[in-house]
């Protein structure tokens, strides 16, 4: 498995300046393991994480999961089974725009989580989505591919040149 190095936010903007993608969602941070950084892999889900599940249960290779939610905080995309998956298979993180639950365990979990709140509903099992395209939030674009860091201030992105 490839680990990408957690390189501190504030010192990639330094170096990077405005080529240096900044995410202004003003996310909460669920995982155990507060600095993570790797390759980007997307889902686009609305209140629905079957293909999430999915996603999680096959092998990290150390990337960040970009889980699109558009927000909505009225259904849960991943619990503890969901994030322990992911920290099992290799994965360096998610960052949710969306919600979460179990989050006193998620706390436990040596996997990086952003999300922006928490909601006790689930969410659907459909498989409604889709898998590795750009997807927006936060006034950024997260492809797959590009580089994320995320850790005590925010979110950012590398673009791959
Ligand atoms: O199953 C779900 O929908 C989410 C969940 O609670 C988990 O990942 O533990």
């Amino acid at each position: 498995m490839t680990t990408t190095p957690a390189v501190p936010t504030t010192d990639l903007y330094d170096e990077h300046g405005e080529n240096l993608l900044v995410c202004g969602t003003q996310f909460r941070q669920f995982g155990g393991r507060r600095a993570f950084a790797g390759p980007i892999r997307t889902v686009s889900c609305h209140e629905d994480n079957a293909l999430l599940r999915e996603l999680v249960h096959g092998p990290g290779d150390g990337a960040v999961l970009v889980v699109d939610g558009g927000g909505s905080l009225r259904t849960a995309l991943l619990g503890d089974l969901i994030a322990g998956a992911a920290q099992r298979n290799g994965w360096a993180g998610l960052v949710v725009n969306g919600a979460v639950r179990d989050s006193r365990a998620l706390g436990g979990l040596d996997l990086g989580i952003k999300a922006l709140g928490t909601v006790p509903r689930k969410s659907g099992k459909t498989g409604a989505g889709v898998l590795d395209v750009p997807v927006t939030f936060g006034e950024i674009t997260f492809r797959p591919g590009d580089v994320l860091h995320s850790d005590e201030d925010g979110v950012v992105v590398l673009p791959a040149a």
